[in-house]
């Protein structure tokens, strides 16, 4: 199996990175992208490469659908900054704006929800993500307030960690709840379900080991799923692009313009949104940007590493 590591700078920072790096395998079916963050373990890393492993050696599954309506992602930046992101979304109707960015204030949270409504107009929907930064209480108080600056919530991704949280925040609030890490970072992604925590499940291809893993992990749960990116080249994101082409149902803008964030790609035909809709597609690197973007010698060998850990 060929392998190529990349390493790419982040046009503004997102989720405390400034770069994201990772490593592109080749296999008989295509293109596959193994990346799991750094912080990852070996036990979560495997699930990112049985992802990659995947999509390099099967055909994804067969699409219900030609295109991906797809959210614009907004970092936790400054209201100018968040305005122009929406503006330069490639027309997307839906935007996802990051909030509880260790720092802030409400007050800056605020005012970027505001930029954000002000650029997609009145029609468009807005749906922000806490990843998990808030306790109860907290998300009590914040929710109406970032509900009331955005004219209007679509769901809140993630507000609190604990799924009973989750729950008991959505029996107290008529704001739909999406749950994320806990789907994708739990022991049991199915607890969500039992315990009537979300209104929504956030599907990403690599954390819950492939196309097919989140598949069955969508059909089981039964709650509509969004296919959100975990942040990769295109090569990566046409995985999430074969899982929200292969749901029965997708009632929701998917997570994956995240190419946008990204001052480079690997390939040529980037995975961008044009009229608010991704197609459906694979990515393959194109030789000159693949060396462009290409990691120096100690990140390779620290990803080879990584990849022999997991193979094992
Ligand atoms: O969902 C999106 O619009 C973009 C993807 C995204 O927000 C994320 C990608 C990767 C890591 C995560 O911290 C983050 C998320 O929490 O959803
Ligand atoms: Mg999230």
């Amino acid at each position: 199996m060929r392998t190529a590591c990349y390493s790419i700078g982040l046009r503004t920072r997102f989720r405390g990175l400034d770069r994201r790096d990772g490593m592109l395998i080749q296999g008989e079916a295509g293109w596959g992208e193994f990346s799991p963050f750094w912080e990852y373990g070996l036990a979560e890393s495997r699930a990112w490469w049985a992802a990659a492993h995947e999509a390099a050696t099967l055909p994804f599954p067969d699409p219900v659908r030609e295109s991906i309506p797809v959210n614009v992602t907004v970092p936790a930046t400054t209201p100018e900054r968040a305005h122009a992101i929406v503006i330069a979304g490639g027309g997307c109707r839906t935007a996802k704006v990051k909030v509880a960015e260790p720092g802030q204030t409400l007050a800056e949270e605020q005012a970027r929800l505001e930029a954000v409504r002000d650029a997609l107009g009145a029609s468009g929907a807005i749906r922000i993500d806490a990843n998990a930064a808030w306790d109860l209480d907290e998300a009590r108080r914040r929710l109406p307030i970032l509900d009331r600056a955005a004219g209007g919530l679509e769901y809140a991704e993630q507000p609190c960690a604990a799924v009973a949280d989750l729950a008991a925040l959505r029996r107290r609030l008529s704001l739909p709840i999406a749950a994320d890490e806990s789907i994708r970072r739990a022991e049991d992604p199915y607890a969500v379900a039992r315990a009537e925590a979300a209104d929504v499940v956030v599907l990403k291809v690599q954390p819950l080991g492939g196309v097919r893993a989140a598949l069955r992990i969508a059909e089981q749960i039964g709650l509509p799923a969004v296919v959100s990116s975990a942040l990769e080249t295109s090569v990566g994101i046409a995985a999430g692009v074969a899982l929200a082409a292969a749901l029965p149902e997708l009632p929701y803008a998917c997570g994956l313009a995240t190419v946008h964030l990204f001052d480079r790609d690997v390939t040529d035909d980037p995975l961008l949104p044009s009229g608010g809709e991704l197609p459906v597609r694979r990515a393959a690197p194109t030789p000159a940007l693949l060396a462009a973007a290409a990691a120096d010698e100690t990140l390779t060998a620290r990803w080879q590493e990584r990849l022999a850990a997991c193979r094992d």
